[in-house]
């Protein structure tokens, strides 16, 4: 069993203290765009450990970045760009997240493109077998090289990973240490609204839980996401990962990223769902991934970076209630003129 959760003393409480594990992948070479491997350095420059610290009884420990050397690209794969150095970051990922979990931590890693969710989730399942993913994200990453029509990785990963569509894929050099074993059925998403028509019939012919953004219209957040959680897993039990992509978000909350779409989440929403993982107690790691500082301006770019940090300070416990003057916020509704009163 995982002890993720050891209690510390506490203005003279045992109070339960949440450890977590900071690991940065300043990679981008699963797309085409200049600026997403920026985002580690953004991110702490941003104040990402300090505002983690803040939130209190965390425990947190930055592991620094991965090591990303350029590797000779020898080989190459139709379709598939930069595949040795997808594979070779990837690699050196899952091995930093097995060890972080291994030490007892909640694994928070920061892209780097999606393609990084290779390594993740690789990584996550070495140490518990039994985890569900949630994919929170505008795109379904779920194409193979012969069905993307960009050739970009970060389009592909969740086709990697799931065991169900390993016969769709050619054999892939360098990649012979990730055995897909990971099955879809543990698998939802939530967010999108720009999914490829080869990824719809994969969505289909699983039956993979999706909460397009009309759904989350129709349903709400809450209960959208709770309906996730069930059907992945009824019993309650099983540790769960989030690979959050800042573009769910709607690009006029998150602008600074590669491909953003229209209609998505509001910051609001994002929140709320991290909030309810966390509430689980179960969360075991959370990727945040495709924040491109370098696309935008700064405005742009500090919206951006401000939605990465409330996003993964929900995921870990923070919450307006614990902060906001005592009572504003458990006011039950009534008028203004109770209010005022
Ligand atoms: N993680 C992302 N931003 N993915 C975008 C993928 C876009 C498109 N579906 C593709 O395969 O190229």
């Amino acid at each position: 069993m995982n002890s993720i959760r050891v209690f510390a003393r506490n203005m003279g409480k045992w109070k339960p203290l949440q450890r977590v594990g900071i690991i940065g992948v300043p990679f981008e070479k699963g797309q085409k765009k200049y600026g997403v491997s920026v985002a580690p350095a953004a991110m702490r420059a941003a104040g990402l450990i300090e505002q983690l610290e803040e939130i209190g009884d965390l425990d947190v420990k930055d592991y620094g970045d991965i090591d990303i050397r350029s590797c000779p690209e020898t080989v190459s794969v139709d379709n598939m760009a930069h595949l040795p150095l997808v594979s070779e970051c990837n690699r050196k990922l899952s091995n930093k997240v097995a060890q972080v979990l291994q030490d007892g931590r909640v694994a928070v890693t920061i892209g780097g493109d999606h393609s990084i969710g290779v390594g993740t989730v690789d990584g996550h399942y070495k140490v518990n077998e039994d985890m569900i993913l949630i994919w929170v994200d505008a795109h379904a990453d779920i194409n193979t090289n012969k069905t993307s029509e960009s050739g970009s990785v970060h389009g592909m990963p969740v086709a990697l990973l799931v065991k169900e569509l390993a016969d769709y894929w050619p054999y892939l050099p360098t990649m012979d240490w990730q055995v897909p074993k990971f099955s879809i059925k543990n698998l939802g998403y939530v967010g999108l609204r720009s999914v490829d028509s080869y990824e719809r019939l994969a969505i289909k012919k699983y039956e993979v839980p999706a909460f397009a953004m009309e759904d989350i219209e129709q349903h709400g957040i809450h209960k959208s996401i709770h309906h996730i959680l069930k059907v992945l897993d009824p019993g309650m039990k099983k540790p769960i990962h989030v690979s959050f992509d800042i573009d769910s978000l709607d690009a006029l909350e998150a602008p600074s990223t590669g491909t953003p779409v229209r209609g998505g989440l509001t910051l609001r929403e994002a929140i709320s769902l991290m909030e309810i993982i966390h509430s689980t107690g179960r969360l075991r790691a959370v990727d945040l991934v495709e924040i491109n500082p370098a696309l935008g301006n700064d405005s742009d770019r500090k919206r951006t970076l401000e939605a990465g940090l409330c996003v993964l300070k929900a995921a870990l416990g923070f919450s307006r209630r614990g902060t906001a003057p005592r009572g504003v916020l458990d006011l039950p509704v009534q008028s203004h003129h109770e209010v005022d009163d």
